[in-house]
């Protein structure tokens, strides 16, 4: 399916079926109110399916998109840039914390080259999409051209679409790519309008003086792109339809700062929308292409559960913009989606109760008194 099929297809989430939910949970023998976030969870999931109580939303798929960055050149990031292919390698062989996750929680694992600075086995597992050898460097131009960013959107989009035809009933959002975090925490600027200084995090552990760069980096690619580096935030989503920072279209906004794994993300996002299966978002990887996919459809996000808050402090941000709350908050920072798996069986949880609890009327239990 194309972008524009695909876009077209989004819906926004059904207010009868989420009305139904919420009468059905104040049925069940429990005290209103007492499952707390996980009652939000189950009315999302019904809004999102249309339907309440909403299917199950297993059996669940883990994909990893995995691609480099030119930006890596500038220092932002302490790991070697071959370390993405080294790692997606790892994942092929079942010996990545994603791996570990994926097998505690039952969900399948496809990993996704759209963009690793090499060449990669033909491997079970491994879907290879690769758009280019790497982005160029953010801080000079643009890292994508738009046919780019929108071959990364489509791969991610059939990607979703394959794995729901092969049976999948949840989507879960992953990511390699050495660097990513500097492109995150552009794109977080550019859709939120926020500070680079405070979105901009240590990724996967870098110190003060690298950091102060990295923020000078974050800086210089939104000035590079003719992007406002500060004080012009989009409007959230739900207020606004679509999102454009500084006037530019959405597409061009992804195409100049991000990866091709958030590019890939986001069809990932989409295409789980279009195809009324929810998405569990991981980290901050995911966050900042989740506000790429909501300013290009705003309805996406309503198929869309935060699994998790990250400790790079431009996830927050994006989850703020977006309205969404995470379900944990375990103080992650690993990406390739760990965090996203281990919210799947909450998000279960959160829809078994709708299908195997009793209600007050069926199972003879007297309601409160007033
Ligand atoms: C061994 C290793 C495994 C990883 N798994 C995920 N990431 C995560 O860290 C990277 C982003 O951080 P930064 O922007 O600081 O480079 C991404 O590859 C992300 O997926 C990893 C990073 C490393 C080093
Ligand atoms: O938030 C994340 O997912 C994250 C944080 C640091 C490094 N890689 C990923």
């Amino acid at each position: 399916m194309t972008l524009r099929e695909t876009l077209a297809r989004v819906a926004a989430a059904s207010p009868s079926a989420m009305a139904q939910a919420r009468a059905h949970q104040g049925r069940l023998t429990k005290p209103p109110g007492s499952l707390g976030a996980l009652e939000e969870v189950a009315v999302r999931l019904a809004g999102a399916a249309g339907v309440s109580p909403p299917p199950m939303p297993e059996p669940a798929a883990l994909a990893i998109f995995a691609a480099d960055h030119g930006v890596h050149a500038q220092g932002v990031s302490p790991w070697p840039q071959e370390v993405t292919l080294q790692m997606v390698a790892n994942f092929l062989a079942g010996g990545a914390v994603a791996n570990a996750f994926a097998a505690q929680v039952g969900a399948s694992v496809t990993v996704v080259d759209v963009g690793v600075a090499g060449e990669l086995p033909v491997a079970e597992g491994l879907l290879s999409r690769k758009i280019a050898y790497g982005t160029a460097d953010l801080s000079q131009g643009p890292a994508m051209t738009v046919p780019q960013a929108v071959a990364a959107l489509e791969a991610g989009i059939e990607v979703a679409s394959s794995l729901v035809a092969s049976g999948a009933r949840c989507l879960i959002t992953g990511d390699m790519g050495i660097a990513n975090t500097t492109a995150s925490a552009a794109l977080i600027c550019a859709f939120t309008g926020r500070d680079a200084a405070r979105v901009t995090g240590r990724g996967t552990g870098i110190d003060d003086t690298t950091h102060a760069h990295k923020i000078a980096i974050v800086r210089q690619a939104l000035h590079a792109n003719g992007l406002p580096s500060t004080g012009l935030p989009t409007p959230a989503p739900a207020e606004s339809g679509q999102g454009s920072p500084g006037g530019r279209e959405p597409l061009e906004v992804l195409a100049a700062l991000g990866g091709f794994e958030h590019a890939a993300i986001a069809g990932f996002i989409l295409g789980g929308a279009a195809a009324r299966v929810p998405v569990i978002l991981d980290g901050v990887i995911a966050g900042s292409a989740a506000l790429a996919a909501a300013a290009l459809a705003p309805a996406a996000i309503d198929h869309c559960v935060a699994g998790h808050r990250s400790a790079e402090p431009g996830h927050a941000a994006a989850l703020d913009h977006l309205g969404l709350r995470p379900l944990v908050d375990l103080e992650l920072r690993l990406g390739e989606g760990t965090g996203g798996l281990l919210a799947h069986p909450l998000v279960c949880a959160a829809v078994r109760v709708m299908h195997d609890v009793a209600t007050f009327d069926s199972a003879g239990v007297t309601e409160k008194q007033s």
